[in-house]
């Protein structure tokens, strides 16, 4: 079974992260598949919104598979991963048609990074997320502090961020991480007001939302997440945290 899927329905793109037994976690062949997938949609004149998601109803995603990542122990070697999955979640944040994170269920760690790198966060109802890579010794690594600060008040972002605690979908709507709480079909009506229009508006006003940002700014704004998490990487309070969680 292909590890994220692509269906397309009403002129809408579902990107699904198809590793539910895993909490939907990342590994490489999720991050290049991902990858992929953003291509088509991009192409795609049959599709005016990305929405991603996660199968089952467990996790939207439950961040890097430390199934996998547990085995990265250098700064150059954790860099490397890192940049992979920041590359993709740029381009995520700078796509050009309306994105959406569904959250299906549980997010945390780089799945909240998935999530804060799409232009709106709407929510299942009682879903937990949590920014908790600080538990593990690490901050985020894939963009997930960059974008968070442009998401939302720098001030809740960055108790977000230094808290590393779950938090529910009542405070995500009350710090604005999460836009609404919907089910499916809300989530559809909710797009249909959108997808009515021509696709050429919707890209017009998406360069609009996106030009407020200075890409290279950006971008290096990431690079430096990049040099502070794999810094951290390194450490033994995160390989001892990797270690207690492979070892349950
Ligand atoms: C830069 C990003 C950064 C990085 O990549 O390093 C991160 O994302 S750091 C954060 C990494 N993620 C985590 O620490 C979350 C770990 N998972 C959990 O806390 C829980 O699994 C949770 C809350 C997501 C779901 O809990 P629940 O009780 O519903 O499920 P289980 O814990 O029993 O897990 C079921 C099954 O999935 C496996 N699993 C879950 N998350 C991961 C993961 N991130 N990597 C690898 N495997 C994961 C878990 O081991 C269980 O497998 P099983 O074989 O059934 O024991």
């Amino acid at each position: 079974m292909k590890k994220v899927l692509l269906e397309v329905k009403n002129e809408v793109a579902w990107l699904t992260i198809n590793r539910p037994e895993k909490r939907n976690a990342i590994d490489y062949d999720v991050m290049e598949l991902f990858n992929e997938m953003l291509t088509i949609a991009e192409e795609r004149t049959d599709v005016k919104a990305l929405v991603v998601t996660g199968n089952g109803t467990e996790a939207f995603c439950s961040g890097g598979d430390l199934s996998v990542f547990h085995e990265i122990y250098t700064k150059v070697d954790a860099e490397k991963m890192l940049n992979k999955m920041a590359n993709v979640l740029l381009r995520l944040f700078f796509f050009p048609k309306p994105t959406i994170a569904y959250l299906n269920g549980t997010a945390v760690g780089g799945g909240c990074e998935i999530a804060t790198a799409c232009d709106f966060r709407i929510a299942a109802k009682n879903v937990k997320l949590g920014f908790i890579q600080g538990k593990l010794g690490i901050t985020t690594g894939w963009g997930g502090s960059t974008y968070l600060l442009e998401r939302i008040n720098r001030n809740e972002a960055i108790q977000l961020l230094m808290a590393a605690e779950v938090f529910d979908t009542e405070k995500a709507l009350r710090v604005g991480f999460v836009d609404y709480i919907y089910d499916n079909a809300e989530l559809y009506n909710w797009l249909s007001r959108f997808t009515k229009q021509d696709l050429g508006v919707l890209l017009a006003y998406k360069r609009r939302y996106s030009d407020k940002y200075d890409k290279e700014l950006i971008h290096n704004r990431v690079l430096a997440e990049i040099d502070n998490c794999s810094s951290l990487w390194e450490t033994p309070e995160h390989h001892d945290a990797v270690a207690r969680f492979i070892n349950k």
